[in-house]
């Protein structure tokens, strides 16, 4: 898969992100303060990796700040994306297959290594319910995204 990460803090658990997603085979692009000469500011950089996922440019993104949440509001503001803020597997878990989520929020702050994983085989094993109240919830955000009733 293609997996845009940013971070805005250059912090251990981000470049075991990075390593981590390459080392399970997915192509990685880094934004922010994992990248150089990227805009570090975390509203920037993740909506850089959130409009890769926008216009296609990668499949998912990883969004990460220091508590997760700037992350996640700067890429939910890109329309087409659904970012999750998750701090255990169960979340990652129901971000997928609920929401249909196409962007991981993480806090440095609080994901540990093992934590990292657990989220992770979560999000990649976990998919998108067919259930029809699920599909409705997750086309009426695409409505809303699109401003129509
Ligand atoms: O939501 C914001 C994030 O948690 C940032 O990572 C946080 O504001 C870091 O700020 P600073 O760079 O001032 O430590």
């Amino acid at each position: 898969m293609r997996i845009s990460v940013s971070s805005d803090m250059d912090e251990p658990v981000a470049r075991g992100l990075v390593a981590e997603l390459r080392a399970r085979g997915h192509d990685v692009t880094a934004h922010g303060a994992l990248h150089p000469g990227s805009d570090p500011q975390w509203a920037a950089c993740s909506e850089a990796a959130a409009r890769d996922v926008a216009t296609g440019a990668a499949d998912q993104a990883v969004v990460c700040c220091w508590t997760g949440t700037g992350a996640s509001i700067a890429a939910n503001k890109v329309p087409g994306v659904r970012a999750a803020l998750c701090t255990d597997a169960y979340t990652a878990d129901g971000a997928r297959r609920w929401n249909d989520a196409n962007v991981l929020a993480l806090s440095l702050r609080l994901t540990s290594e093992p934590l990292l994983k657990e989220i992770l085989d979560a999000w990649f094993t976990a998919e998108a319910s067919e259930d029809a109240e699920d599909r409705e919830n997750v086309a009426r955000i695409g409505r809303l995204d699109r401003r129509e009733p």
